[in-house]
């Protein structure tokens, strides 16, 4: 595998104090040109009641991408989010998560595909009694991981709080030990439904930083909602915009941008109404 690092330049312009952003965006490429399907959704349906909200999504993760899912309020970006996640069913259509096609599973071997997918959703009230510490190795436990925890400690600067209780973190706290939690098992697909909402400036880059460096050292691919448009120029590989229940455009970052757009948020704001 041949690593081509790529230098683009909103990067340099927004570089912060964190001096992570000589995080770069490395692109894998193989020399045998090959690159292993994690993903593939087509004619994607999903009706709630008599709300259509997924009207035909079509859909390709590969590995080591860092996918972007954006859209308005409603567009049903989460309810993708849980589909791929093989928490909800859907109704018409594929989709096929480390090749497996998720619909003619058995519970057991949905169960074994769970595996190899972390998630954070929305921060939880999870796990009241116990320390930050004491999940982190609960976790490692139930992963059977061979994850470093001091290490997971530090990179998430968690070290302050690792005697605290869960449930009395802050929020951001809550969502940034949730997300290290999710990276204990070092996932094939990692999952995150809007996992910077809710952080500080300094909490996002790390964040950022820590998606940057598992998806380079593990090829992990990341699949994600924000609506925060500048991470999604700077940190995304491709991009999908949901709207009226498609995927009106799914594109590589550097494709949206090289068609005129100043910006991912000009794209957006020219995309979608309200
Ligand atoms: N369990 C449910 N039962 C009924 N309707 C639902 C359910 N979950 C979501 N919806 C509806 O489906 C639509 C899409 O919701 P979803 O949460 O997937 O959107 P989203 O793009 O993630 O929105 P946001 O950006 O506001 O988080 C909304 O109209 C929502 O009300």
């Amino acid at each position: 595998m041949q690593l081509t690092v790529e230098k683009r330049p909103v990067i340099e312009k927004r570089q912060t104090d964190l001096e992570w952003l000589d995080i770069v965006r490395v692109q894998r490429t193989t020399t045998e040109g090959l690159r292993m399907e994690i993903v593939r959704v087509s004619n994607l349906q999903k009706t709630y009641g008599d709300n259509k909200v997924l009207r035909g999504i079509d859909f390709t993760a590969n590995a080591g991408e860092v996918i972007g899912v954006i859209g308005k309020n409603g567009a049903g970006k989460s309810t993708f989010l849980e589909i791929l996640m093989t928490l909800k069913p859907y109704d018409n259509g594929n989709v096929a998560v480390l090749e497996m096609e998720l619909q003619s599973l058995s519970t057991s071997q949905l169960e074994h595909i769970r595996k190899d997918i972390s998630a954070v959703l929305q921060p939880t009230q999870f796990y009241k009694t116990l320390k930050v510490i004491e999940l982190l190795k609960l976790f490692k436990a139930y992963y059977n991981s061979n994850v470093d925890i001091e290490q997971i400690v530090s990179d998430f600067k968690l070290g302050p709080h690792r005697k605290k209780y869960f449930d009395k973190l802050s929020g951001g706290w809550k969502q940034i030990v949730s997300l290290a939690i999710a990276f204990l098992s070092e996932p094939k697909l990692l999952i995150l439904d809007e996992p910077t909402t809710g952080l500080d400036p300094h909490m996002r880059n790390t964040l950022w930083t820590y998606i940057a460096d598992y998806n380079k050292r593990t090829g992990g691919t990341v699949i994600l909602t924000t609506h925060n448009m500048d991470e999604v120029e700077m940190y995304c590989d491709k991009v999908m915009l949901l709207n009226d229940g498609v995927n009106e455009v799914f594109d590589s970052t550097e494709g949206i941008l090289s068609t005129g757009y100043k910006s991912i948020n000009e794209f957006y704001l020219s995309k979608v109404s309200i």
